[in-house]
């Protein structure tokens, strides 16, 4: 019962973030601030507020001990006596927030150990596979919740006259099989050689061994590449890159590649780091940062099978 009551206050949070992105220039929440975050990343006004508004309205709830967030250096410690953890990401896919495209929220909560300190950021260190509901809400035409609580993943709408998501589909299954994927091309020199060989031969086409056309999208934003995987099919990656080995990826595990892959694995689709599961993982800091392929279970596998050649 108490989860779901954590549940309502987080997506209250982001029904008011939804709020805010909606009036845009008209509420002055468009562009950057002059400060960064620990990621050595540009701050926009709306990853401030929307951080502000979850770490607000979790900490006032009395049921998060404490939460870990994109925007904070470091944990933030709540209520000592909260049964649970909540990691996330307030604003996913800053870079489109000036463009009117799409953007949102990503969160994973844990059960908080009872031995820890408040503000100790080991208790934060918990493979994904012990994560009790995860979700993202998605800020496009309409404001769509994906949520899991370990028991399938499942779509919400929010309906902005009654104010509440309602169920719009239930036990989401990804195709298996798929003709669609989505990485930052521009990244291709970067790449592994297991992931040079695997999307040139996407690209191949029909002309190659895969003998079908394969089409691509990207929206750089996680939370739509994520939504349009588990509304048609897909894989989605943005695997290690030889730029700088300490950072084996872009996407933070906590809350961004956990959560996610807790989603699609619900969905019956598969989560990788091109080495291992992502949910066994076993994290070593808040802001670690991982490999992460991730959508149909078929695609997956053979994306994989290229790593083992
Ligand atoms: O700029 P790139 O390489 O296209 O990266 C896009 C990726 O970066 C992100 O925007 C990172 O997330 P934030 O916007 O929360 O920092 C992902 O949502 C997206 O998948
Ligand atoms: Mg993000
Ligand atoms: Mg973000």
């Amino acid at each position: 019962m108490e989860l779901i009551l954590l549940l309502r206050t987080l997506l209250a949070g982001c029904k008011e973030i939804s709020f805010r992105v909606s009036q845009g220039a008209l509420a002055g929440v468009l562009g950057s601030t002059l400060s960064e975050n620990v990621q050595g990343e540009t701050q926009k006004k709306l990853d401030v507020i929307s951080n502000q508004i979850l770490k607000d309205i979790l900490s006032e709830s009395g049921y998060v001990k404490a939460i870990s967030s994109e925007e904070e250096d470091d944990v933030v410690a709540c209520n000592p006596n909260g049964n649970y953890l909540v990691s996330f990401d307030p604003l996913d896919g800053s870079s489109n927030t000036d463009i009117n495209s799409l953007i949102g929220t990503i969160f994973s909560i844990t059960h908080a150990p009872q031995w820890m300190d408040a503000d100790d950021p080991s208790a934060f260190l918990q493979p994904g596979t012990q994560i009790v509901a995860a979700g993202y809400v998605l800020y496009g035409p309409s404001a769509m919740l994906a949520l899991s609580t370990g028991r399938g993943t499942h779509l919400y709408t929010l309906d902005k006259t009654h104010g509440g998501f309602l169920l719009t589909q239930k036990d989401v299954q990804v195709p298996k099989q798929t003709s669609e994927f989505a990485i930052n091309a521009s990244n291709q020199r970067h790449w592994e050689d297991p992931v040079q060989n695997y999307i040139g031969d996407l690209i191949a086409g029909e002309d190659g061994p895969r003998g079908k056309d394969f089409n691509m999208r990207w929206v750089a934003a996680m939370v739509g590449d994520i939504h349009r995987v588990l509304s048609r099919g897909g894989i989605f990656m943005y695997p290690f890159d030889k730029r700088n080995p300490e950072m084996p990826g872009k996407l933070r595990l906590l809350y961004e590649a956990n959560p996610m892959a807790f989603l699609m694995e619900q969905a019956g689709g598969l989560a990788s780091t091109g080495h291992g599961r992502i949910l066994e993982v076993m994290p070593t800091e808040i802001h670690q940062r991982v490999p992460v392929i991730l959508g149909s279970k078929e695609e997956v596998e053979t994306c994989l099978s290229y790593y083992k050649a």
